[in-house]
């Protein structure tokens, strides 16, 4: 082998930047970060990552964007439905929509209740905080002096506004932090900004680490395979400009793929259910039948309403000087479109009488009907996501091609609870968008459509739009002794094997009940102090 690491973090993402931080601060720790996209230092890209709207000049491109698919079948009108992952430094944070949320205490006292000790909300709260930097007054719930800024943002539409009054006309709370005692209610979404620039997780983790002399980050740099010797993981075959190489590792291994590329990698390298790896003629190293499995994300739907007095984002000759001013206003004052993440606000509702929202609504003050659309015609929409789906889908191998993209189910809709609780939060944001806050401001529904009134005439048309809220979670989901379908345990070690663990959104036993950015900072945070804690214990036994 060719280069030699105590640890190699695989992937740079909301996960991967973090790990690589913390790994490094210790010069003694010899540490490598992976990464198969370009990095984020370099003109164009560094301003196309710091504005905040800039995302949509990322993702239409293959350089930065894994463009993987979601499958269709008959509960999507067989529908195949674009999903962007991002590769580049700072990985889906660099190009995601900046809303910090970090879901509810009921999420993870059911981690730990499912028998991940140590996952409960008095444990994993200490790590939100000690990455955050809150811009807000001091809370004990909240942390300050973390690299993370969560602050609100800069610029406020005046049609986000309005859309937050009108939430509270049709009777719900205002909320200015969802983080807090309560999470039901609507108000500004706190953001990964610092002072109206995108914070990604390079960003805030890895920029401040890649002047250590002992992190060596290799960029435009594919991972292809794990490998093994008898049963311990001790290295990677990489490529790097059509050039095949190899570099081993002499602790640990750490994959922070993400939650679809994660599992790719286990079961190119041998990881994973048997039958299948035999299907796709690899050797198994070892069989782990929940490796790809357990897929969860938000389904979303959306109500898309026109906005005739022309206040929300678009691209439009009505508001042509607001246009021309916009790069001005964002280079002296970071404000602006070009400083909005367009999702300013939003919200969490209980539609089955129980208390616990299980409906996030966010409100675009643009018509970006997918995350790399540029608004064109005026209007704002709200995304309905479900918080806790009950069906799941999975990620299977096309091929043992580490090229080639992994084939993603979702599984949209197979439990009748999905589209019922779905229906239930559709209805919730109609009844807001037709609240007098919003009148002025409000024309036609776009879409779906007000055609669409029974529950069966909804159902039929939120298949025609159901999309993803691009959370994907669970396929290396963590797990006790008892659960075969666990693929790490509550340190996050790959069960089976050793010198290899997977810390990103992939090991969340049951996708929280929010934006899944925060959260992996946090796994990523608890996980990169369970390596340190077990280095030092491996030292002393040696
Ligand atoms: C369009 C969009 C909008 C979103 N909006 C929000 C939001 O507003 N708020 C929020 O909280 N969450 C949001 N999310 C979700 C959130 O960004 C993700 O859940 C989170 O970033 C996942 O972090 P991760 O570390 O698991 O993976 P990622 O951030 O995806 O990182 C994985 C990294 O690994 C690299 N990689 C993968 N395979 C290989 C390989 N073989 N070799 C080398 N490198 C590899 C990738 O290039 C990537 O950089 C959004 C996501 C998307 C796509």
């Amino acid at each position: 082998m060719s280069d030699s690491f105590d640890y190699i973090v695989i992937g740079s993402g909301s996960a991967g930047s973090l790990m690589a931080n913390r790994l490094s601060a210790d010069p003694a720790n010899r540490v490598a970060l992976i990464e198969a996209g370009p990095s984020d230092k370099k003109w164009p890209v560094n301003l196309k990552t710091a504005m905040p709207v800039g995302n949509i000049f990322l993702l239409p491109h293959e350089k930065y964007n894994w463009k993987q698919a979601l499958t269709g079948n008959a509960a999507v009108n067989n529908r195949t439905i674009n999903f962007p992952r991002g590769k580049l430094f700072g990985g889906c944070s660099a190009i995601n929509g900046g809303v910090y949320i970090r879901g509810q205490k009921a999420d993870y006292d059911a981690w730990a209740k499912a028998g991940n000790d140590g996952w409960a909300y008095d444990d994993v709260l200490p790590a939100f905080k000690a990455v955050e930097n809150y811009a807000g007054p001091e809370k004990g719930w909240h942390g300050k002096g973390g690299e993370l800024d969560v602050q609100k943002p800069k610029s406020w539409n005046p049609v986000s506004a309005a859309i937050v009054d009108a939430a509270a006309e049709a009777g719900h709370q205002r909320n200015d932090d969802f983080a807090g005692e309560r999470q039901d209610g609507f108000g500004r979404y706190d953001l990964n900004q610092r002072n109206g620039t995108r914070l990604s997780s390079a960003r805030a983790f890895l920029h401040p680490a890649l002047k250590r002399a002992n992190l060596t980050v290799l960029d435009e740099t594919m991972v292809r395979r794990i490998l093994f010797d008898r049963g311990q993981a001790v290295g990677l075959e990489i490529e790097k400009d059509g050039a095949r190489s190899t570099i081993s590792a002499r602790r640990e291994i750490i994959l922070c793929a993400g939650a679809t590329n994660s599992p790719q990698l286990l079961m190119l390298s041998g990881i994973g259910p048997q039958d299948h790896l035999h299907d796709m003629g690899i050797d198994v190293v070892h069989h782990l039948p929940g490796v790809g499995q357990h897929l969860q994300d938000h389904p979303t739907v959306h109500v898309a309403m026109e906005n005739p007095s022309a206040e929300s984002y678009a691209v439009s000759a009505r508001v042509l000087p607001r246009i021309l001013a916009s790069p001005l206003k964002y280079l002296f004052k970071r404000e602006g479109m070009l400083a909005s993440n367009v999702a300013e606000a939003g919200g969490f509702l209980c539609t089955d009488g129980t208390g616990r929202p299980d409906i996030q609504i966010t409100f675009l003050a643009g018509l970006k009907l997918d995350a790399r659309s540029v608004p064109r015609r005026h209007g704002y929409m709200g995304l309905i996501q479900l918080l806790r789906p009950k069906s799941a889908g999975s990620v299977r191998l096309a091929s043992n091609r580490p090229e080639d993209k992994p084939v993603i189910d979702p599984n949209f809709f197979a439990d009748p609870y999905d589209m019922q609780t779905l229906i239930a939060g559709f209805r919730e944001c109609r009844r807001i968008f037709a609240q007098p806050a919003l009148a002025a401001m409000t024309g036609a529904e776009i879409e779906p459509g007000i055609q669409h009134q029974s529950d069966a005439e909804i159902d039929a048309a939120l298949r025609k739009i159901v999309n993803t809220a691009y959370h994907p979670t669970g396929t290396c989901k963590m797990g006790p002794d008892g659960d075969r379908m666990a693929v790490v345990d509550g340190r996050l070690r790959v069960r089976g094997v050793s010198g290899l663990r997977v810390v990103d959104a992939s090991v969340m036993p049951d996708i929280i009940s929010g934006n899944t950015s925060a959260p992996t900072m946090m796994i990523a945070e608890r996980a990169a102090r369970f390596i340190l804690e077990d280095a030092v214990t491996s030292n002393i036994a040696a």
